[in-house]
């Protein structure tokens, strides 16, 4: 019998998701919270916000009832930003809470929820599996959605503590586009995930104000090195930063002109405001918030992070671009490792 999955989001991410475990052969739902999507979705096979040119299988059913959409379902994914996980999460919890249902638990979104600082395995178990954390899974790495429309080779690791989820679930992503690693550093694959979208807001910041190709590459390395520092103070295995969902994840979101962030920290940087960047972009910018969590985590934790500090500067206190840069590039001079 087909795997019953449930994907919860039906953004770019969760939509070409949703194709991949279609093709696959799953049996898949997906739910959105706007009705007007979910008519789109069933009677169009079309979500043109978010994915252009794009042709859905009529087997991918969308709700906009949660309940139904879960029902029954084998797999939950939660595919929405990061900021209001919690609050779908808390009815997806109650709901199974209710009918008794089990189901394995992933999520494939990328940022550090704001004030609790919580990574999102952490926000699946507190609202639905307290007493069964370990079985939570997320799936991450260097995968534009729009490269994984068109069948372009993509590669992402899915880590869980639960080694016999996470093989569970590399047998359902796997096809011959479209390759699974399997990880048990949850905290490694979590915090690279999130923190390379701080990476590629700069990065996009760069380009705009005609930067070459030496400041980028400092700025991924660099950038590397305090998401590693940040990570390990956690107990993230530091060869997970060399992986799929570290170096992997900041190279595409830091050069892809399909990125998201890169493409917000450009406009940044030719000089629009953050909140007509936001507004332009009409899809989540997740570096934005985390920006925050990770720079009020590092404060927290006296962890060095120039590259967070200046783009938090930059995002929320009103620094100039160019004197965040010239504050990092004078600031006394360091050992490279350590
Ligand atoms: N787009 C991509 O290529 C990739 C995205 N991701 C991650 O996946 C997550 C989702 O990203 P996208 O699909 O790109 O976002 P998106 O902006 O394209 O879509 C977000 C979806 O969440 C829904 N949503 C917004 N507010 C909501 C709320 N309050 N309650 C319920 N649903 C709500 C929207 O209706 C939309 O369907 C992010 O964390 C992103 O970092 C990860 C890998 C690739
Ligand atoms: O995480 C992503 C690719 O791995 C997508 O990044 P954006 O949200 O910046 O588009």
């Amino acid at each position: 019998m087909a795997e019953k999955i449930a994907i919860l989001g039906a953004g770019s991410w969760g939509s070409i998701l949703a194709s991949v475990l279609d093709e696959n052969g799953s049996e898949v739902r997906i739910w959105s919270y706007n009705p007007e999507q979910v008519k789109e979705l069933n009677e169009k096979h079309t979500n043109k916000r978010y994915v252009k040119d794009y042709t859905y299988s009529e087997s991918i059913v969308a709700y906009s009832d949660i309940e139904i959409a879960i029902e029954d379902a084998d797999d939950i994914l939660f595919v929405v930003p990061t900021q209001v996980t919690r609050s779908v999460a808390r009815q997806v919890g109650e709901i199974m809470k209710r009918t008794g249902q089990k189901a394995t638990i992933l999520h494939a979104s990328k940022g550090i929820e704001e004030k609790t600082y919580d990574r999102l395995s952490q926000v699946l178990a507190e609202e639905i599996a307290p007493e069964n954390r370990d079985a939570i899974a997320v799936l991450s790495g260097p995968s534009q959605a729009e490269d994984v429309a068109r069948h372009d080779i993509t590669l992402v690791t899915v880590a869980s503590e639960n080694q016999h989820a996470a093989e569970k679930l590399q047998k359902l992503f796997m096809n011959n586009y479209f390759r699974v690693y399997t990880n048990d550093d949850v905290i490694g694959v979590e915090i690279g995930a999130a923190l390379k979208n701080i990476i590629a807001l700069g990065a996009g910041a760069l380009h705009g104000l005609g930067y070459g190709d030496n400041a980028k590459a400092a700025l991924m390395t660099r950038g590397l090195a305090e998401i590693s520092r940040l990570g390990t103070s956690f107990g993230a295995n530091p060869l997970t930063f060399i992986g799929l969902s570290g170096v992997g994840d900041i190279i595409v979101t830091a050069t892809s002109t399909n990125s998201r962030n890169w493409r917000a920290g450009n406009e940044l940087g030719q000089g629009k405001s953050l909140s007509e960047v936001v507004e332009n972009m009409g899809m989540v910018i997740e570096g934005v918030a985390t920006a925050r969590a990770a720079y009020e985590l590092s404060q927290e934790r006296g962890i060095e992070m120039p590259i967070t500090t200046a783009i938090y500067k930059v995002l929320y206190e009103n620094l100039e671009i160019r004197d965040a840069i010239r504050w990092a590039m004078t600031r006394d001079g360091k050992a490279e490792i350590g």
